[in-house]
């Protein structure tokens, strides 16, 4: 294992129990649940004796869920490459509800790629996603693209250009790859393109290795 790959994995280790994917499916149809349950509580027109009951009920379900609880988010190790994927991920964590969640896949080039639809859950100007929720996006994936390269760090820069709106509701691709390496230093660069092939937003990171 390399250097960097070890420390990696020291990420995730310490008290996180790594489930199997068998372990996995049960807690994430319930997460699928629940961010169909945030959609719902955004678009709803119910009265609101059914939104206090409704309230109750959820605040039942989390105390029935909190009746057993880790310390820690878990992780599993899923995918081609075995790695330990953190299942909280707010942005591929299929256990996390306000994740979308996106699958990231590392191609044989090097570089990372993600085919996902973000709802309106996620809209910050009318009918376009907002524009931190793409930041969070493409962060991951300059982080997994650093990772893939067998470099990982710590975001230190993460320079955005908003060339124009991205849709929300309508299939969107996201694309990262290393582009540079120096010592500690990481340099990536992502783009995420709507359906109509251009180009929505342009984004480079630098990632650094922790010195200790
Ligand atoms: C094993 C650790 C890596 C962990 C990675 C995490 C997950 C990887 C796992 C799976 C990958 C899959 C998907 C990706 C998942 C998530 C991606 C999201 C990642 C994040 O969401 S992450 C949270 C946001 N991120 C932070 O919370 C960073 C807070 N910060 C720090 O943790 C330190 O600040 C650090 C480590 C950045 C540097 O600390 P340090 O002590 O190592 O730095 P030091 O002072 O030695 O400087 C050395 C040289 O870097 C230059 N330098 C330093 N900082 C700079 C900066 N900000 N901008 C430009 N240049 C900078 C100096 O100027 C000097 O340059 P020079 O050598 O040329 O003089």
């Amino acid at each position: 294992m390399s250097g960097a790959r070890a420390a990696m994995e020291g990420v995730f280790a310490g008290d996180r129990r790594e489930l199997s994917e068998l372990e996995i499916a049960p807690q994430a149809a319930l997460a699928d649940e629940v961010r169909a349950l945030i959609e719902a509580v955004i678009h709803t027109e119910v009265p609101e004796t059914e939104l206090r009951e409704a309230a109750a009920a959820v605040a039942a379900l989390t105390e029935r869920l909190n009746t057993a609880r880790r310390n820690r988010p878990p992780a599993a190790r899923l995918g081609v490459n075995g790695m330990v994927k953190a299942l909280g991920s707010p942005v591929t964590g299929v256990l996390n509800a306000i994740a979308p969640p996106i699958d990231v896949v590392t191609l044989e080039d090097g570089s990372v790629h993600a085919e996902f639809t973000l709802t309106d859950v996620y809209e910050g100007p009318p009918t376009f996603v907002h524009g931190g929720v793409s930041a969070l996006i493409l962060d991951h994936v300059l982080g997994a693209a650093a990772a893939a390269n067998g470099t990982p760090g710590m975001t230190a820069t993460l320079d955005l250009r908003y060339r124009r709106p991205t849709p929300h509701g309508v299939p969107l691709v996201v694309t990262a790859r290393t582009v540079r390496n120096e010592g500690r230093k990481t340099w990536a660069d992502a783009t995420i393109t709507g359906p109509d092939g251009r180009v929505t937003i342009e984004a480079t990171a630098m990632f650094i290795f922790p010195a200790t």
